[in-house]
């Protein structure tokens, strides 16, 4: 990792050649409050190694996205934080994710209890088949809360949280499948934060929504902001710069550049980042 540095032409090249290559960090994202610290993170599934010394700090109360052509590692990195990877056969890992400081690969570190900390939303919409109601208070059920008016109340805050109050407020008896695919989607992210996390993973939640759909999600990843740490996958780059504050550049398992998000958009240091968003590759 390196402070600003000159663009260089030929990354992709050296990349290719299985050449070690610098990310490049901004100053803004030099010395900021972490909610999440990747350190020299390197990952391999079986021998085929698909994260490559990745450092990067992730801003508590804003939103990252992560970006980059299909199969650049950004899923990987993203499950890496949850270590919902653990479950893969034949992973490594070198380095080290701290959440708030602390490793989350330190010996006595519960899995159970640091998933809790991190709420997950995946590509499509997971409800349980159960009720709406049921589904948002799962996670305090798992944890033994039977006290009605904590459900209850845990239930509305969160529901409020995720913008659809609203909507099913008259209906919490009623399946989460019943729901549209927006509104199941918005139904996992209240599951997601109703056991206040205090990062909020997101694997392309927008990707089997339509364009409305689409729009709520992201406007509700807007007003989530400030509250939550967002780490979000994203396909999308109209998508990235319209609700991230910084974004992350990744390609073939290297963080290349890592900015705030105006900046990576419109001035990028690297001119492969540049090629990227402006769609000359990927
Ligand atoms: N469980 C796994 N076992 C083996 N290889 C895997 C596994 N998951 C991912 N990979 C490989 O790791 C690399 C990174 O994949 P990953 O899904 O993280 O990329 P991505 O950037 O999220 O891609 P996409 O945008 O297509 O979802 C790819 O080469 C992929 O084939």
């Amino acid at each position: 990792m390196s402070e600003l540095q000159p663009a260089r032409s030929n990354r992709l090249t050296d990349i290719a050649a299985g050449k070690h290559v610098d990310s490049v960090i901004h100053n803004e994202l030099l010395d900021v409050d972490a909610a999440l610290d990747i350190k020299d993170f390197s990952l391999w599934y079986g021998k085929k190694q698909a994260l490559h010394e990745i450092s990067m700090s992730i801003p508590r109360g804003e939103v990252t996205a992560l970006i980059g052509p299909s199969g650049c590692g950004k899923s990987t990195l993203l499950r890496s934080v949850n270590r919902m990877n653990d479950l893969v056969d034949g992973l490594t890992v070198r380095g080290d994710i701290s959440l708030g400081g602390d490793s989350i690969f330190s010996p006595g570190v519960d899995v159970i209890e640091l998933r809790k900390r991190m709420g997950m939303v995946f590509q499509k919409p997971n409800p349980f088949p159960m009720s709406i109601f049921e589904n948002v208070v799962y996670p305090l059920r798992i944890d033994g809360q039977r006290d009605r008016k904590v459900l209850n109340s845990v239930c509305e805050q969160s529901l409020r949280g995720a913008a659809l109050w609203e909507e099913v407020r008259k209906r919490l008896t009623e399946s989460g499948l019943g729901l549209s695919g927006g509104q199941q989607q918005r139904l996992c992210i209240a599951r997601a934060i109703a056991s206040e996390p205090e990062v909020l993973l997101l694997d392309e939640p927008c990707s089997a929504l339509d364009p409305l759909a689409t729009g709520k999600i992201e406007d509700l990843i807007d007003d989530l902001r400030g509250d939550y740490t967002v780490l979000i996958v994203t396909h999308n780059m109209q998508q990235a710069s319209r609700i991230s504050d910084y974004t992350a550049f990744m390609y073939l398992g290297r963080l290349i550049e890592y900015g705030p998000t105006s900046q990576i958009f419109t001035k990028p240091l690297v001119r492969e980042t540049e090629d990227y968003v402006t769609g000359r590759f990927g």
